[in-house]
């Protein structure tokens, strides 16, 4: 559904994109994740058509953005960091505006504008300009301009900044809807649990590249997981060398049950001194330190 190929952007001296590629199915929630700077926003922008690339390509569906701007554009939704509404007008003239753009008719677009508001719990506020709006409530009808139209290609960059629990809950519901329904979707986040929460597969992005792309169980296959083991009184003496803090030992493993398990059938007599035994799984922090650790030395990327 959505292809690129090769994308390059320079900021003068800095290489915002650097051969960047993704591809993302219809149907697929794809998780972009990154460090500051990576380029994740750099790519949204381009392949929504605000920017252009100085090389590379965008296939949304076929159409060409380069070759075929309009036919492209007019499949992709972008839900931007910042805030892009009307202030001084209303969220209900506002989501008129974006589904009229967007191509959708009278009757289509107020049952589609009723049904979005509904979801994200924005019914009350339709007629409320943007100005007078929750933080909350803004990003909510952010998203809500972007989901009206339910575009085949949804481009999310960070929609759940600074969202409650609940206005995060209602984002992702309405984010996994839209990709059961076939948009091919993809979601930029520094938050990663949320990631998981989506089923999303995950593109790890670096220095203006996507550096691994796969499913979240085969990148997280091998990475260390972490035990934690407190006693009541010191590490026991056999053990003493891993210990991290009186009383405390912990140590990275690959498989961190089965590592727990063995320490405790290990520990003789020490076992009543246990006080407390924790495992920690492999994360897709830890996926990120692991492929990123050494391609971080600044945050920038410069030209050579
Ligand atoms: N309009 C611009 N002018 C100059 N430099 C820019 C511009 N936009 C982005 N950059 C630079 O390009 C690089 C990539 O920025 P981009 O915003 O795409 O990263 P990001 O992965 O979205 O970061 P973040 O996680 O902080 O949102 C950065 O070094 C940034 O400073």
């Amino acid at each position: 559904m959505l292809t690129v190929s090769g994308l390059r952007k320079r900021w003068g001296p800095v290489r915002a994109l650097d051969g960047f590629d993704l591809r993302i199915e219809p149907g697929e929630i794809c998780g972009l994740i990154g460090h500051n700077g990576a380029g994740k926003t750099t790519f949204a922008r381009i392949v929504a058509g605000l920017e252009r690339p100085d090389a590379g390509s965008v296939l949304v569906a076929g159409a060409d953005l380069a070759t075929a701007p309009r036919s492209a554009r007019t499949l992709i939704g972008l839900a931007p960091q910042e805030l892009a509404l009307y202030p001084t007008a209303t969220l209900r003239q506002n989501l008129r505006l974006f589904g009229g753009l967007a191509g959708l008719r009278r009757t289509e677009l107020r049952t589609e504008l009723a049904a979005v508001a509904e979801e994200l719990a924005l019914t009350d506020v339709l007629d409320r300009p943007i100005a007078t709006l929750s933080g909350g409530q803004q990003r909510r009808a952010q998203a809500a301009t972007v989901l009206l139209p339910r575009p085949r290609v949804l481009l999310l960059d960070e929609p759940t900044v600074g969202a409650d629990p609940t206005t995060r809950e209602a984002l992702l519901r309405l984010v996994r809807t839209r990709a059961d329904e076939g948009a091919a979707i993809c979601y930029t986040t520094h938050y990663l649990p949320e990631l998981e929460d989506l089923g999303a597969t995950l593109a790890v992005a670096a220095v203006g590249r996507v550096i691994a792309r796969g499913d979240r169980a085969d990148l997280l296959d091998g990475l260390p997981g972490e035990v934690t083991v407190t006693f009541t009184g010191p590490v026991p003496e056999h053990l003493a060398e891993t210990s991290t803090a009186p009383g405390e030992l912990r140590f990275s493993t690959a498989d961190p049950a089965r590592a727990l398990a063995r320490l405790l059938r290990d520990l003789g007599p020490d076992t009543t001194r246990v006080r407390s035994a924790a495992v920690r799984e492999p994360s897709l922090d830890d996926l990120y330190r692991s492929l990123a650790a050494d391609r971080l030395p600044t945050e920038t990327h410069h030209a050579a």
